[in-house]
């Protein structure tokens, strides 16, 4: 075909009624690229116009493809970032009822818009105490008359948020008692979700009226919160290596502190988010780390089944975008073989995969094809942080709550990058099987990020939404078995480290049926072929991209897989027969049966 020629037209231009074409896949149109949604996007969805959109969404139940926080219409596949602006979106209708129409549903979608968490929680350090500390920290005299830049820099090197430095220093330049400066503390109000220490922890100002006096207040305070350490991990550190009795007392204290709020949070919630539970060093650190196995990550499964023994883990990017890599070792109680252990005796961790141990020592090595133990695979900040978890989750969390007093180990950790690009991991309990899993605690590593960045974690609890965002340092848990979650489409890369603990008395039945079954042979008997052309069949299954005409080709692919791999597919689908299904299926019943097999234990 002849390639298309844009003429010139007489003002000089362009002519645009050259500019190529595609029908809209609802109302086959023929619309400019620009009339079109996302055309860059792959996903059928994207083919059709903002005309129809517009159309869709102002139906009274119509979702559209609205996705995003500003109420801009998106894709809501993985991979895709495309998206619409609003303004755009109205131009194309030129009915103003319809525009109507489609402004009230943007307004109901907005005002239904989650709360979005944006500082601490629990402990460690919020707003309102970095404030008051900052303050009394400004105030010392060896402090006040040197160079405000030096300063500030090293405050932010403590940790302290840029935003927080300013209120304090405009305060302090007003004269103002930091207070009386409700400004800032009304400001910072509405974005803590855990009431801490508010009454507990406010400095005894009442008596105080001279400035000298209230530096000298604020400066206990100071020494207490942004002296000795602005994170959590620090202090648990200092007050195990420390021999002097005020600093573990002092450090005993602040970790207790942010555990009660933890603590609080989740039996009134079911999670919680603490800031600064990493600091700005072990940030860094376990951020090096992860950069250097990145290339090992392997695209995530899901496990999709009718119980924790029927059914097959597979790759379904629509439903889960992220890739992993599984780290072992340790872990509070040694498990493993006799190499392991010894890492582990030693304290290290390493990826559990032994292919990906051998790939990543080669990598390092330069052709070692033996593993160098000592200097390759220990991975010592992702240890130190496995270490803070437990220490924090074991010692000082479960014995606060309830339904977590008999959790004494964990998982293997995971890590895991959404790539960006829309990815996401759709709504879903992490613990549907019994499987023993009670708690879910993660900690994020994204420096700068802010809400346009999307990839929140969504808790769906039980006063509506709430966004986390997967901010550097943040710590983050939910029970594993009741709180339904999500990870919201990212459009940047999004690093986070997981553990699960779990409930002993449910992990010990959990384990002891899988053996059972194993040993009476109820679990499926499968070869490893059987089972990889099962999953191969299934993630076809799911992919979004698949036309509903296919599905004829499907069920000669699928007549010709082995007995075994038909009899797990079922078991996947929830069906008895999977050839049977498969047969009946009308185009139309595509979407469910893939609804089926991506729906993660949520209805
Ligand atoms: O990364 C997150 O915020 C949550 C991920 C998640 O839900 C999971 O891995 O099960
Ligand atoms: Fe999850």
């Amino acid at each position: 075909m002849a390639a298309q020629v844009l003429e010139a037209n007489e003002r000089g231009g362009f002519d645009l009624s050259a500019a190529p074409t595609t029908p809209c896949a609802i109302c086959a149109t023929p619309r400019t690229s620009d009339e079109l949604l996302a055309p860059s996007c792959q996903h059928p969805r994207h083919g059709a116009c903002k005309k129809c959109m517009a159309m869709a969404l102002a139906r009274p139940q119509g979702r559209g493809a609205i996705d995003r926080d500003d109420g801009s219409m998106g894709c809501v596949a993985a991979g895709c970032d495309g998206r619409i602006a609003l303004r755009d979106l109205l131009s194309c209708v030129d009915d103003p009822k319809v525009q109507k129409q489609v402004l009230q549903r943007v307004k109901e979608i907005r005002a239904a818009k989650p709360q979005v968490v944006d500082a601490t929680s629990a402990g460690g350090l919020d707003r309102r105490k970095q404030y008051l500390a900052t303050c009394a920290f400004l105030l010392k005299p060896d402090i006040s008359g040197r160079d405000r830049d030096t300063i500030n820099a090293y405050l932010q090197r403590n940790g302290v948020p840029t935003d927080v430095i300013e209120a304090a220093r405009a305060t302090l330049d007003r004269k103002e008692d930091p207070r009386a400066s409700t400004c800032f503390l009304e400001a910072a109000a509405p974005v803590v979700n855990v009431e801490v220490g508010g009454q507990a922890h406010a400095p005894a100002f009442a008596d105080l009226d001279d400035e000298e006096e209230l530096a000298s207040a604020l400066d206990a305070e100071a020494e207490e919160l942004l002296v000795e350490a602005s994170d959590l991990t620090t202090v648990m550190a200092r007050a195990d290596l420390s021999k002097k009795k005020a600093t573990k007392r002092t450090a005993k204290l602040r970790v207790g502190r942010a555990a009660d709020g933890v603590a609080e949070s989740l039996q009134e919630r079911g999670w919680a988010c603490l800031d600064g539970f990493c600091g700005t060093d072990l940030v860094q650190r376990v951020l090096r780390e992860i950069g250097g196995l990145e290339p090992f990550y392997d695209p995530s499964e899901i496990w999709v089944g009718s119980s924790s023994t029927v059914g097959a883990q597979v790759v379904v990017p629509s439903v889960r975008g992220d890739k992993v890599l599984w780290m072992c070792g340790a872990h509070p109680q040694a498990q493993g073989d006799a190499n392991s252990r010894a890492i582990r005796e030693k304290g290290g961790v390493e990826p559990c995969d032994t292919d990906v141990k051998r790939k990543f020592a080669l990598a390092k090595g330069g052709g070692v094809s033996k593993i160098d133990r000592s200097q390759v695979a220990r991975f010592p900040s992702v240890r130190d942080l496995f270490k803070a978890m437990d220490a924090f989750v074991l010692k000082e969390l479960c014995p606060r709550v309830e339904r977590l007093n008999d959790c004494a180990s964990r998982s293997d950790g995971m890590l895991a990058i959404y790539p960006g690009g829309g990815a996401r991991f759709q709504a879903h309990v992490d613990n549907t099987t019994d499987d023993g899993r009670r708690l879910t605690v993660l900690c994020y590593f994204n420096e700068k990020w802010h809400e346009d960045h999307g990839g929140a974690l969504r808790l769906h609890g039980a006063t509506g939404p709430v966004d986390v965002l997967p901010k550097a340092g943040r710590l983050a848990c939910f029970y594993s078995d009741l709180m339904k979650h999500e990870v919201r489409p990212t459009h940047r890369p999004r690093a986070s480290v997981t553990l699960w603990y779990y409930s002993a008395s449910e992990r010990k039945e959990a384990v002891a049926r899988a053996k059972e079954s194993e040993a009476t042979g109820d679990a499926l008997k499968a070869s490893d072929d059987e089972r990889a052309a099962a999953r191969m069949f299934a993630e076809k299954l799911c992919d979004p991209n698949l036309a509903s005409d296919d599905v004829g080709e499907l069920r000669k692919e699928a007549e010709e897989l082995p007995e075994a791999s038909r009899a797990i597919l079922a078991g996947m689908a929830g069906v008895p027969d999977f050839s049977l299904a498969l047969n009946r299926l009308e185009s139309d019943d595509l979407a469910k049966l893939r609804g089926r097999f991506a729906k993660m234990g949520v209805e």
